[in-house]
């Protein structure tokens, strides 16, 4: 049977009965070996402070051996906790037995700090594991978000994220009376470029201008891929020339666009784009504007 066919539970009483075994087998030892105090030599108070130390401890063994960690790190909790409970018992006799061996004197007295010891070493790797599982979840987070949010060829924003974030700030911004604009980009050459050097390279293109886009848009705007060769970009709290003046770089950029065809050579080509800028009028509705723009 290997260690991984004990389920938890059965480790974790396993564990603590093993525990409880040895404190009495030690209690057993030390009234075998040592010499019992006469009860006026034992001062109550000192008995009382070592079981509730050991009942402590023992709490702290329960605690650890069904700890919802992965077994190594709650082995860890378990040993150091076991031998805290094994040096608060061992106290426990000292009260109540005088005269013991040098060993087990020895076992004894070294049995608390090496528990503390070992949960120290123990807690600290629960820590460490921890920290890893969130930076984990964290790097899981983001890119769950990114899978819903956005387009996976060009890091562009997808359709489902425009459709449900522009219409209210398109309300907003007509609220306060600031100018919107819509501009509509569609890759013409896309198919021939995918013809003549290949679908990788045509992936590559729209991967590149992506990239531009997001270098040189505001993080207001929301620059989307809206199907397979259309672009649009929403720009909130913007007049129309800058936005004509907007467009006008996105073109420049496109005249040079770097990418990588099939046989691996570096090709600067040129993205042949057609454009459509929309101002948005007051009071329209968001989804108006997107028609009017993939329209032309
Ligand atoms: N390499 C590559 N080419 C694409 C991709 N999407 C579209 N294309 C090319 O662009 C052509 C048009 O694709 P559509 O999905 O119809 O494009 P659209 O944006 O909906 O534009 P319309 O032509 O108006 O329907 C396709 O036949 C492909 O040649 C893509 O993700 N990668």
């Amino acid at each position: 049977m290997s260690r991984q066919d004990i389920s938890n539970n059965t480790l974790a009483m396993i564990s603590i009965m093993a525990t409880l075994g040895i404190g009495f087998a030690w209690s057993a030892a030390c009234f075998a070996t040592g010499s019992i105090r006469p009860v006026t030599g034992i001062i109550l108070v000192t008995v009382i402070s070592d079981i509730a130390l050991a009942a402590a401890a023992f709490a702290l063994l329960v605690i650890s051996a069904f700890l919802p960690v992965r077994r190594h790190l709650a082995m860890g909790m378990v040993c150091g906790s076991a031998l805290l409970f094994f040096g608060s018992w061992h106290l426990l006799m000292l009260a109540m037995v005088s005269h013991l061996p040098g060993v087990m004197h020895a076992m004894g007295t070294i049995a608390m700090p090496l528990g503390v010891l070992t949960l120290a070493v123990a807690i600290f790797h629960i820590g460490r594991a921890y920290r890893l599982s969130r930076l984990l979840l964290g790097s899981y987070r983001k890119i769950e978000h990114s899978l819903a949010t956005r387009d996976q060829i060009t890091q562009l924003f997808n359709r489902r994220y425009f459709y449900s974030n522009c219409p209210e700030l398109l309300k907003s911004c007509q609220k306060h009376n600031q100018p919107c604009v819509l501009i509509v980009m569609t890759i013409a050459n896309l198919p021939a470029i995918n013809q003549r050097y290949g679908v990788t390279a045509g992936d590559a293109a729209l991967s590149e201008l992506g990239r531009l886009i997001i270098k040189t848009t505001r993080r207001i705007d929301v620059a989307a891929r809206l199907g397979g060769r259309r672009i649009a970009i929403f720009l909130p709290d913007t007049p129309l020339e800058d936005a004509a003046h907007i467009a006008k770089r996105e073109l420049q950029l496109c005249e040079k666009v770097t990418i990588t065809n099939n046989d691996g050579e570096r090709t600067v080509i040129t993205l042949e784009v057609d454009q459509s800028i929309q101002q948005a009028e007051a009071n329209e509705a968001f989804e108006t504007l997107v028609d009017r723009g993939l329209a032309l």
